[in-house]
């Protein structure tokens, strides 16, 4: 099968000293283009560690990784951050903006690092989308818990990342700026099509994916899809739920 994804036998132990900790044992698992994925399970049971190797961030003790066809476990370091720096953008549960920059040089950060010049017509809608036009010239402390993670998820979308991992975004916010950031997350999947895996407690916005996995001591132990997703937003209307 020809997945966007595809994670074949994955086992990734830790060892410290003399004691193991088997993190993920055999998983096998894809994910197609535009796939919007829940990711749940108890504290330890393996979510951040899958994340992270989906990521190229940490490497498996066994089995293989294809991200977009490609076997990433043969490909040198260099191209493995060619390949997150240019494919993959990473959300945190610490938003982890610099305070001395403004929301759009946080959002070009990528754009200055790289001496490239920032695709202004995209981020302009992408800043839109997520309601933050008008608080383009504002500094991360002038925002709100939920406007700054918002500005990360921005940030980190500002390269147009075919896959977007987010490992806890709402787990720092209060109800309300935790369901407005999952509903971004929601619309920006329709809007711009990438592929979303996300590592969440809060299984009450489930009804926004298309897809939960569920983790325990290291194994996908539930695979569901869901049929009935949806936005609690009507896109076809271009209604914007983020302007303030
Ligand atoms: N760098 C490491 N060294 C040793 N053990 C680790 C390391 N990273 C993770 N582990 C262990 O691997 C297991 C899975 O950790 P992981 O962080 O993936 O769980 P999680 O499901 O994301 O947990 P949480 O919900 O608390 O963030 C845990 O037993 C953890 O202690």
């Amino acid at each position: 099968m020809n997945s966007f994804i595809r994670l074949e036998h994955i086992s990734k132990t830790y060892k410290l000293g003399e004691t193991a900790f088997h993190a993920l044992r055999n998983i096998s698992v894809s994910f197609e283009s535009g796939t919007f994925c829940f990711v749940t399970g108890r504290s330890g049971s393996g979510k951040t560690t899958l994340l992270n190797l989906i990521g190229t961030l940490d490497k498996p003790t066994k089995g293989k990784i294809f991200l977009e066809g490609k076997d990433i476990s043969i490909l040198p370091d260099k191209s493995l951050s060619e390949l997150r720096r240019r494919r993959i953008g990473f959300v945190f549960q610490a938003f982890n903006l610099l305070n001395e920059y403004s929301v759009w040089d946080n959002v070009c950060l990528s754009f200055y690092l790289d001496g490239a010049k920032p695709d202004r017509t995209y981020l302009e809608e992408l800043l839109n989308t997520f309601g933050l036009w008008e608080r383009r010239d504002s500094y991360p402390a002038q925002l709100s818990g939920g406007q700054q993670q918002r500005v990360a998820i921005a940030r980190a979308m500002a390269n147009h990342p075919a896959i977007l991992l987010a490992d806890e975004p709402t787990g720092n916010l209060d109800h309300r700026s935790g369901s407005e950031v999952m509903q971004m997350l929601r619309l920006s999947r329709e809007r711009f099509q990438q592929t979303i895996l996300l590592v969440t407690h809060d299984v009450e916005y489930i009804g926004l994916a298309d897809r939960r996995i569920h983790i325990e001591d290291g194994r996908i132990v539930d695979d569901t899809q869901n049929a009935e997703s949806a936005s609690h937003f009507d896109f076809d209307s271009g209604a914007m739920p983020y302007k303030e």
